[in-house]
């Protein structure tokens, strides 16, 4: 990543936000589509939007244009520079109780410490905005709120100018209809660095083998080539169409998309309720029910996929330990099934001591042994040597949190980055001593499935 292109960005880690004024009004409206909403900020806030939806679709947010932008371009501390940015800024709130809490939504980068030149030219090590107008959809009901964050004293035109774009976004979204969004023509699909790669998967399996790690997630990626542009909500339309059980993020940074549709909790906090999921271990779909079945039996008492499983477990553990009390963790994993691919999964949850955020839960938890490994610095000194590319904010925690300190964050699997005719999809599998490349370059194919499947970059036989 390239720190000078953030300098207008970076100016806000000197603002003192004593200076500021956080306006925030709300308004309940008719339930409306968030990809329409989303589509009618298109021409207006192009590169300044961000959506989300929980897995469950409960909770939806549609952010367009930034009232306030929270950056970080450190290599140490980011997650410490964005949590006391927000909390310093909800100080500034003007209402008392807001009938809906506004939300920062955005994420951080996998490692600041990796140097490799990468396709994240507009990403710095975290980026999180607070949206001038922001749709949530929560269980049955729509909101739209403005958000304005300003210095000036006078803010009555400013706010009625606001107002006015407001009702003009909400008609958009309800009459005007969406675009017939089409499935993308692939030109090309490239294997980036796969024989390094493969080569890669052995010198860590024996760095583990000579015992100076357990286990370590490698990744790497694939590239796309489009005959057209593809727009940031197309993309959207194709992955909420083609995995609708996941969380569904988005978030633009000028010309540039990251977008998934990830299985993957890092953590949520609701009134002092904290949640985490243990997700690793994973084996195909079956063809038939029967076969399916067979599979997920074989991966519930697979060795290798449960200590790989485990290793996931035991971190959270440990971290909601020192976070939360009356922590519970179910001995055994269950599977989750979702299109593509099914996993072992493991819920822990426990109540929010009254020192600890969700920052810190996510600080935390960033990397699990599900995208580093076992221990964790050792992991990620290994994964910074030898893993082919740089993850920029592939595998690390995007998501969002309200003034109350109530939020959720997912794990960014899953996931690709559009780059206007291109895009990067990214896939990873964690080694331990037993792992071949062979079955861990399959095993990325299962991977890249929803995103190539959302993209239309399966070859005929694959799907
Ligand atoms: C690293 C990825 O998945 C992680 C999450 C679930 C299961 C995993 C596994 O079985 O290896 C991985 O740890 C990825 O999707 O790129």
């Amino acid at each position: 990543m390239n720190p000078q292109q953030y300098s207008s960005i970076e100016q806000y880690a000197d603002t003192r936000y004593s200076a500021y004024r956080f306006y925030t009004e709300t308004i309940e409206v008719s339930r409306m589509s968030a990809l329409a909403f989303f589509e009618a900020g298109e021409k207006q806030y192009k590169g300044k939007r961000m959506f989300w939806q929980n897995r469950e679709k409960t909770f939806t947010l549609v952010g367009l244009g930034h009232a306030h932008v929270l950056a970080s371009s450190v290599q140490q501390g980011r997650f410490e520079e964005i949590k006391h940015k927000w909390e310093s800024l909800c100080k500034q709130i003007v209402n008392e109780e807001p009938d809906v809490e506004p939300i920062l939504f955005g994420g951080f980068s996998f490692d600041p410490l990796n140097e490799l030149e990468s396709e994240w030219t507009h990403f710095p090590e975290a980026y999180f905005a607070v949206p001038s107008f922001q749709l949530v959809i929560k269980d049955d009901q729509a909101y739209v709120s403005i958000n304005l964050i300003t210095a000036e004293k006078e803010t009555f035109n400013q706010f009625e100018l606001m107002r006015k774009e407001r009702d003009r976004l909400i008609h958009a979204a309800q009459v005007l209809e969406l675009p017939k969004y089409q499935k993308p023509l692939v030109m090309g699909r490239t294997e980036i660095k796969k024989e390094q790669y493969l080569d890669s998967i052995d010198k860590v399996t024996a760095i583990i083998k000579a015992e100076q790690a357990e286990k370590v997630v490698i990744a790497r990626s694939l590239k796309l080539n489009f005959e057209e542009p593809l727009s940031a909500s197309s993309a959207l339309y194709q992955v909420s169409e083609e995995q609708p059980e996941s969380f569904l993020f988005g978030m633009e940074a000028e010309t540039q998309f990251f977008f998934g549709a990830t299985p993957e909790r890092l953590v949520k906090v609701k009134e002092s309720q904290a949640l985490s999921t243990c997700l690793a271990g994973s084996t195909p779909r079956g063809k038939t029910m029967e076969k399916d079945m067979e599979l997920g039996e074989a991966l519930l008492n697979d060795k290798k996929n449960r200590s790989e499983h485990q290793y996931v477990v035991d971190m959270i553990s440990e971290v909601f330990n020192g976070h939360t009390s009356r922590l519970t963790v179910p001995n055994v994993p269950k599977l989750m099934k979702i299109r593509d691919i099914q996993h072992l999964h493991t819920p822990v949850e426990g109540e929010l001591n009254s020192g600890s955020t969700l920052f810190d839960l996510v600080r935390d938890l960033h990397p699990t042994p599900a995208l580093g490994g076992e221990p964790k610095q050792e992991a990620l000194d290994i994964i910074r040597e030898y893993e082919t590319m740089n993850r920029g904010y592939y595998a690390a925690p995007v998501g969002w949190i309200d003034a109350k300190g109530d939020g959720e964050f997912a794990v960014a699997i899953r996931s690709a980055l559009l780059n206007e005719k291109e895009a990067y999809l990214y896939a990873g599998g964690g080694i331990v001593e037993d792992s071949t490349p062979e079955s861990e370059y399959d095993e990325t194919w299962v991977k890249f499935r929803p995103m190539l499947r959302a993209l239309g970059g399966l070859l005929s036989d694959e799907s």
